[in-house]
Protein backbone atom coordinates (compact mmCIF):
# COMPACT_ATOMS: atom_id res chain seq x y z
CA UNK A 1 0.00 0.00 0.00
CA UNK A 2 1.10 3.46 -1.13
CA UNK A 3 -0.11 6.46 1.58
CA UNK A 4 1.75 9.34 -0.12
CA UNK A 5 0.22 11.73 -2.40
CA UNK A 6 -3.20 10.82 -2.89
CA UNK A 7 -5.29 12.33 -5.41
CA UNK A 8 -8.62 14.10 -4.14
CA UNK A 9 -11.08 11.29 -2.70
CA UNK A 10 -9.09 8.14 -2.95
CA UNK A 11 -7.86 6.57 0.35
CA UNK A 12 -5.43 3.65 -0.94
CA UNK A 13 -3.24 3.24 -4.38
CA UNK A 14 -2.19 -0.51 -5.18
CA UNK A 15 0.36 -0.69 -7.96
CA UNK A 16 -0.27 -4.36 -9.51
CA UNK A 17 1.61 -6.13 -12.41
CA UNK A 18 1.48 -9.78 -13.75
CA UNK A 19 2.91 -11.46 -16.44
CA UNK A 20 0.63 -12.22 -19.72
CA UNK A 21 0.00 -15.60 -20.54
CA UNK A 22 0.61 -15.03 -24.39
CA UNK A 23 2.41 -11.84 -25.81
CA UNK A 24 -0.49 -9.42 -27.02
CA UNK A 25 0.04 -6.25 -29.11
CA UNK A 26 3.80 -6.55 -27.69
CA UNK A 27 3.37 -6.27 -24.06
CA UNK A 28 4.55 -9.19 -22.04
CA UNK A 29 3.50 -7.71 -18.91
CA UNK A 30 0.36 -6.24 -17.68
CA UNK A 31 0.40 -3.24 -14.85
CA UNK A 32 -1.46 -0.38 -13.25
CA UNK A 33 -2.56 1.27 -10.16
CA UNK A 34 -5.83 0.20 -8.29
CA UNK A 35 -7.28 3.48 -6.48
CA UNK A 36 -10.40 3.36 -3.78
CA UNK A 37 -12.67 6.05 -3.00
CA UNK A 38 -15.87 6.21 -1.32
CA UNK A 39 -17.54 4.08 -4.85
CA UNK A 40 -15.36 1.35 -4.80
CA UNK A 41 -12.44 0.57 -6.54
CA UNK A 42 -11.06 1.98 -9.70
CA UNK A 43 -8.68 1.27 -12.22
CA UNK A 44 -5.56 3.47 -14.11
CA UNK A 45 -3.51 1.39 -16.46
CA UNK A 46 -2.93 3.50 -19.50
CA UNK A 47 -0.17 1.71 -21.83
CA UNK A 48 3.41 2.95 -21.34
CA UNK A 49 3.37 4.68 -24.80
CA UNK A 50 0.53 6.93 -23.63
CA UNK A 51 1.99 10.52 -22.41
CA UNK A 52 0.49 12.39 -19.53
CA UNK A 53 -1.57 14.22 -21.92
CA UNK A 54 -3.27 10.99 -23.59
CA UNK A 55 -3.67 9.16 -20.15
CA UNK A 56 -6.14 12.12 -18.84
CA UNK A 57 -9.01 10.34 -19.62
CA UNK A 58 -7.84 6.67 -18.60
CA UNK A 59 -7.34 8.71 -14.67
CA UNK A 60 -11.17 10.05 -15.45
CA UNK A 61 -12.01 6.72 -15.76
CA UNK A 62 -10.56 5.23 -12.66
CA UNK A 63 -12.10 8.83 -10.58
CA UNK A 64 -15.69 7.48 -11.68
CA UNK A 65 -15.12 3.97 -10.71
CA UNK A 66 -13.66 4.97 -7.04
CA UNK A 67 -16.48 8.20 -6.61
CA UNK A 68 -19.22 5.00 -7.54
CA UNK A 69 -20.90 7.62 -9.98
CA UNK A 70 -21.89 4.82 -12.71
CA UNK A 71 -25.25 4.66 -14.33
CA UNK A 72 -27.51 1.89 -13.73
CA UNK A 73 -27.64 -1.62 -15.48
CA UNK A 74 -30.26 -2.39 -17.99
CA UNK A 75 -29.28 -6.04 -18.05
CA UNK A 76 -27.58 -8.16 -15.78
CA UNK A 77 -25.31 -10.34 -18.13
CA UNK A 78 -22.58 -9.48 -20.91
CA UNK A 79 -22.42 -11.67 -23.85
CA UNK A 80 -18.48 -11.76 -24.56
CA UNK A 81 -15.92 -12.52 -26.98
CA UNK A 82 -12.80 -14.67 -26.44
CA UNK A 83 -9.63 -12.85 -27.35
CA UNK A 84 -7.93 -15.10 -30.05
CA UNK A 85 -3.74 -13.14 -29.80
CA UNK A 86 -1.70 -13.81 -32.70
CA UNK A 87 -0.70 -17.56 -32.13
CA UNK A 88 -0.49 -20.51 -33.97
CA UNK A 89 -3.58 -22.44 -35.18
CA UNK A 90 -3.53 -25.34 -32.96
CA UNK A 91 -3.30 -23.01 -29.99
CA UNK A 92 -6.21 -20.82 -31.17
CA UNK A 93 -8.56 -24.04 -31.91
CA UNK A 94 -7.51 -24.47 -28.11
CA UNK A 95 -8.36 -21.33 -26.72
CA UNK A 96 -11.82 -21.36 -28.26
CA UNK A 97 -12.37 -24.51 -27.63
CA UNK A 98 -11.33 -24.11 -23.21
CA UNK A 99 -13.36 -20.61 -23.46
CA UNK A 100 -17.15 -21.65 -23.63
CA UNK A 101 -18.02 -18.36 -25.90
CA UNK A 102 -20.03 -18.57 -29.08
CA UNK A 103 -17.86 -15.75 -30.85
CA UNK A 104 -13.83 -14.89 -31.20
CA UNK A 105 -12.13 -12.17 -31.79
CA UNK A 106 -8.96 -13.57 -33.91
CA UNK A 107 -5.62 -10.65 -34.04
CA UNK A 108 -4.40 -10.94 -37.65
CA UNK A 109 -1.80 -8.85 -39.35
CA UNK A 110 0.58 -9.23 -36.41
CA UNK A 111 3.92 -7.92 -37.33
CA UNK A 112 6.25 -10.58 -38.76
CA UNK A 113 3.77 -12.99 -39.65
CA UNK A 114 1.88 -13.89 -43.18
CA UNK A 115 -1.52 -14.12 -44.94
CA UNK A 116 -1.37 -17.70 -44.75
CA UNK A 117 -0.61 -17.43 -40.70
CA UNK A 118 -3.67 -15.42 -40.42
CA UNK A 119 -5.97 -17.52 -42.64
CA UNK A 120 -4.86 -20.78 -40.70
CA UNK A 121 -5.94 -18.97 -37.74
CA UNK A 122 -8.95 -17.89 -38.32
CA UNK A 123 -9.90 -21.61 -39.92
CA UNK A 124 -8.78 -22.98 -37.25
CA UNK A 125 -11.20 -20.70 -35.18
CA UNK A 126 -14.41 -21.58 -37.45
CA UNK A 127 -13.45 -25.07 -37.12
CA UNK A 128 -13.81 -24.50 -32.72
CA UNK A 129 -16.99 -22.42 -33.07
CA UNK A 130 -18.66 -24.36 -35.82
CA UNK A 131 -21.02 -23.06 -38.20
CA UNK A 132 -23.05 -21.05 -35.81
CA UNK A 133 -20.53 -18.96 -34.11
CA UNK A 134 -19.11 -15.33 -34.90
CA UNK A 135 -15.76 -14.55 -35.97
CA UNK A 136 -14.49 -11.39 -36.14
CA UNK A 137 -11.12 -10.18 -36.72
CA UNK A 138 -8.88 -6.92 -35.64
CA UNK A 139 -6.13 -5.63 -38.09
CA UNK A 140 -4.88 -2.36 -35.45
CA UNK A 141 -4.87 -0.41 -38.44
CA UNK A 142 -2.04 -2.63 -40.09
CA UNK A 143 -3.48 -2.78 -43.44
CA UNK A 144 -3.61 0.27 -46.63
CA UNK A 145 -6.84 -0.22 -48.33
CA UNK A 146 -5.45 -2.46 -51.22
CA UNK A 147 -4.16 -4.89 -48.69
CA UNK A 148 -7.31 -4.70 -46.85
CA UNK A 149 -9.71 -5.93 -49.94
CA UNK A 150 -7.61 -8.90 -50.78
CA UNK A 151 -7.05 -9.73 -47.15
CA UNK A 152 -10.88 -9.45 -46.05
CA UNK A 153 -11.74 -11.31 -49.44
CA UNK A 154 -9.27 -14.14 -48.36
CA UNK A 155 -10.40 -14.45 -44.57
CA UNK A 156 -14.24 -13.84 -45.53
CA UNK A 157 -14.01 -17.72 -46.91
CA UNK A 158 -14.78 -18.78 -43.41
CA UNK A 159 -17.45 -16.17 -42.61
CA UNK A 160 -16.66 -12.57 -40.48
CA UNK A 161 -18.99 -11.13 -38.37
CA UNK A 162 -16.61 -7.43 -38.48
CA UNK A 163 -13.47 -6.32 -39.52
CA UNK A 164 -11.92 -3.94 -36.74
CA UNK A 165 -9.93 -1.48 -37.28
CA UNK A 166 -8.43 -2.94 -41.00
CA UNK A 167 -6.99 0.26 -41.88
CA UNK A 168 -6.10 3.41 -40.13
CA UNK A 169 -7.44 6.61 -41.09
CA UNK A 170 -11.37 7.66 -41.41
CA UNK A 171 -10.55 8.06 -44.99
CA UNK A 172 -9.64 4.52 -45.94
CA UNK A 173 -11.99 3.07 -43.92
CA UNK A 174 -14.70 4.67 -45.69
CA UNK A 175 -12.46 3.82 -49.37
CA UNK A 176 -12.41 -0.10 -48.19
CA UNK A 177 -16.03 -0.09 -46.83
CA UNK A 178 -17.61 0.84 -50.12
CA UNK A 179 -15.16 -2.37 -51.66
CA UNK A 180 -15.97 -5.08 -49.12
CA UNK A 181 -19.09 -6.52 -47.95
CA UNK A 182 -18.00 -7.55 -44.46
CA UNK A 183 -19.13 -4.70 -41.57
CA UNK A 184 -16.65 -2.42 -40.75
CA UNK A 185 -16.17 -1.61 -37.03
CA UNK A 186 -14.14 1.65 -35.77
CA UNK A 187 -11.49 1.37 -32.91
CA UNK A 188 -8.19 3.23 -33.11
CA UNK A 189 -9.90 6.27 -35.10
CA UNK A 190 -12.64 6.93 -32.07
CA UNK A 191 -10.37 5.92 -29.17
CA UNK A 192 -7.11 7.78 -30.34
CA UNK A 193 -9.30 10.77 -31.63
CA UNK A 194 -8.31 14.48 -29.90
CA UNK A 195 -12.19 14.40 -29.60
CA UNK A 196 -14.11 11.10 -29.73
CA UNK A 197 -18.00 12.75 -29.94
CA UNK A 198 -16.82 14.72 -33.22
CA UNK A 199 -15.20 12.23 -34.88
CA UNK A 200 -17.50 11.71 -38.41
CA UNK A 201 -17.96 7.90 -38.52
CA UNK A 202 -21.04 8.07 -40.84
CA UNK A 203 -19.12 6.51 -43.90
CA UNK A 204 -16.55 4.94 -42.26
CA UNK A 205 -17.91 1.99 -40.50
CA UNK A 206 -20.99 -0.23 -39.40
CA UNK A 207 -19.83 -0.64 -35.73
CA UNK A 208 -17.76 1.62 -32.98
CA UNK A 209 -16.21 0.04 -30.11
CA UNK A 210 -16.05 1.44 -27.13
CA UNK A 211 -13.04 1.69 -24.59
CA UNK A 212 -13.92 2.36 -21.25
CA UNK A 213 -10.61 4.20 -20.17
CA UNK A 214 -9.62 5.88 -23.12
CA UNK A 215 -12.57 7.07 -23.76
CA UNK A 216 -12.63 9.05 -19.99
CA UNK A 217 -15.04 6.53 -18.34
CA UNK A 218 -18.24 4.85 -18.49
CA UNK A 219 -20.52 8.10 -18.47
CA UNK A 220 -18.19 10.26 -21.28
CA UNK A 221 -18.24 6.44 -23.44
CA UNK A 222 -22.05 6.48 -23.31
CA UNK A 223 -21.81 10.04 -24.45
CA UNK A 224 -19.57 8.51 -27.55
CA UNK A 225 -22.15 5.90 -28.24
CA UNK A 226 -25.13 8.30 -28.51
CA UNK A 227 -23.31 11.04 -30.66
CA UNK A 228 -22.77 8.73 -33.30
CA UNK A 229 -26.04 6.60 -33.07
CA UNK A 230 -24.22 3.20 -34.62
CA UNK A 231 -24.56 -0.43 -32.74
CA UNK A 232 -21.77 -0.54 -30.22
CA UNK A 233 -19.65 -3.20 -28.60
CA UNK A 234 -17.49 -2.66 -25.22
CA UNK A 235 -14.06 -3.72 -25.52
CA UNK A 236 -11.08 -3.86 -22.60
CA UNK A 237 -7.95 -2.16 -22.75
CA UNK A 238 -6.71 -5.69 -21.22
CA UNK A 239 -7.09 -4.61 -17.88
CA UNK A 240 -7.48 -6.26 -14.49
CA UNK A 241 -10.71 -7.46 -13.04
CA UNK A 242 -11.65 -4.09 -11.57
CA UNK A 243 -11.14 -2.36 -15.34
CA UNK A 244 -13.04 -4.96 -16.58
CA UNK A 245 -16.27 -4.13 -14.33
CA UNK A 246 -16.04 -0.80 -15.43
CA UNK A 247 -16.28 -2.59 -18.96
CA UNK A 248 -19.63 -4.57 -17.94
CA UNK A 249 -21.22 -1.50 -16.46
CA UNK A 250 -20.81 -0.10 -19.71
CA UNK A 251 -22.64 -2.64 -21.62
CA UNK A 252 -24.76 -3.15 -18.90
CA UNK A 253 -25.91 0.37 -19.34
CA UNK A 254 -26.02 0.60 -23.16
CA UNK A 255 -29.44 0.93 -24.22
CA UNK A 256 -28.92 -1.94 -27.02
CA UNK A 257 -26.14 -4.36 -27.28
CA UNK A 258 -26.19 -6.30 -30.38
CA UNK A 259 -22.79 -7.64 -30.90
CA UNK A 260 -20.87 -9.84 -27.89
CA UNK A 261 -18.29 -7.58 -26.15
CA UNK A 262 -14.50 -8.21 -26.08
CA UNK A 263 -14.39 -8.08 -22.24
CA UNK A 264 -13.01 -11.82 -21.61
CA UNK A 265 -9.85 -10.62 -21.55
CA UNK A 266 -8.81 -11.47 -17.50
CA UNK A 267 -8.18 -15.15 -19.72
CA UNK A 268 -5.20 -13.58 -21.21
CA UNK A 269 -3.31 -12.54 -17.84
CA UNK A 270 -1.50 -15.19 -16.04
CA UNK A 271 -3.04 -14.15 -12.18
CA UNK A 272 -5.90 -11.36 -11.34
CA UNK A 273 -6.24 -8.72 -8.85
CA UNK A 274 -9.19 -10.61 -7.29
CA UNK A 275 -9.64 -14.01 -5.84
CA UNK A 276 -13.48 -13.75 -7.97
CA UNK A 277 -11.91 -12.83 -11.86
CA UNK A 278 -14.21 -11.50 -13.91
CA UNK A 279 -13.85 -14.64 -16.67
CA UNK A 280 -16.98 -15.70 -18.74
CA UNK A 281 -19.42 -18.44 -17.71
CA UNK A 282 -21.18 -20.03 -20.82
CA UNK A 283 -20.16 -17.05 -22.89
CA UNK A 284 -21.28 -14.30 -20.68
CA UNK A 285 -19.74 -11.87 -17.96
CA UNK A 286 -21.92 -11.27 -14.76
CA UNK A 287 -22.94 -7.60 -13.69
CA UNK A 288 -20.88 -7.60 -10.54
CA UNK A 289 -18.63 -5.77 -8.30
CA UNK A 290 -15.15 -6.89 -7.89
CA UNK A 291 -13.18 -6.75 -4.62
CA UNK A 292 -9.15 -6.90 -5.35
CA UNK A 293 -8.48 -9.34 -2.24
CA UNK A 294 -5.45 -9.94 -4.30
CA UNK A 295 -3.52 -6.80 -4.30
CA UNK A 296 -0.86 -7.92 -2.25
CA UNK A 297 -0.21 -11.37 -4.48
CA UNK A 298 -0.17 -9.32 -7.71
CA UNK A 299 2.11 -5.87 -6.21
CA UNK A 300 4.23 -4.49 -8.46
CA UNK A 301 8.10 -4.65 -7.18
CA UNK A 302 9.00 -0.54 -5.88
CA UNK A 303 10.37 -0.18 -9.37
CA UNK A 304 7.46 -0.06 -11.27
CA UNK A 305 5.26 1.19 -8.31
CA UNK A 306 7.03 4.45 -8.32
CA UNK A 307 7.33 4.36 -11.98
CA UNK A 308 3.43 4.61 -12.09
CA UNK A 309 3.25 6.82 -8.74
CA UNK A 310 4.98 9.45 -10.72
CA UNK A 311 2.87 8.74 -13.97
CA UNK A 312 -0.19 9.14 -11.89
CA UNK A 313 1.31 12.63 -10.32
CA UNK A 314 1.83 13.87 -13.75
CA UNK A 315 -1.40 13.30 -15.48
CA UNK A 316 -3.11 15.05 -12.11
CA UNK A 317 -0.83 17.75 -12.63
CA UNK A 318 -1.32 18.12 -16.63
O1 LIG B 1 -11.68 -6.74 -28.04
C1 LIG B 1 -11.18 -7.74 -27.50
O2 LIG B 1 -11.59 -8.89 -27.74
C2 LIG B 1 -10.09 -7.61 -26.49
C3 LIG B 1 -9.40 -6.31 -26.34
C4 LIG B 1 -8.46 -5.93 -27.44
O3 LIG B 1 -8.46 -6.52 -28.49
C5 LIG B 1 -7.49 -4.87 -27.19
C6 LIG B 1 -6.87 -4.85 -25.96
C7 LIG B 1 -5.93 -3.90 -25.66
C8 LIG B 1 -5.60 -2.95 -26.59
C9 LIG B 1 -6.22 -2.93 -27.84
C10 LIG B 1 -7.16 -3.88 -28.15
C11 LIG B 1 -7.86 -3.76 -29.47
O4 LIG B 1 -9.06 -3.96 -29.60
O5 LIG B 1 -7.22 -3.35 -30.44
MG1 LIG C 1 -9.15 -3.16 -31.69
Amino acid sequence: MITAALPPGIDELAVWSVPMRTRFRGIDVRDGVLVRGPGGWGEFSPFWDYDAAESRRWWAAAAEAAAGDWPPPVRDTVPVNVTVPAVDAERAHAIVSASGCRTAKVKVAEPGQTAADDLARVEAVRDALGPDGAVRVDANAAWDVDTAVVRIGQLDRVGLEYVEQPCAGLAELAALRRRVDVRVAADEVVRRAADPLAVDLREACDVVVLKVQPLGGVRAALRVAEAHGLPCVVSSALESSVGIAAGVALAAALPELPFACGLATVALLAQDVSSAPLLPVDGALPVRAVAPDRRAAVAADDDVTARWTGRLAAVLAA
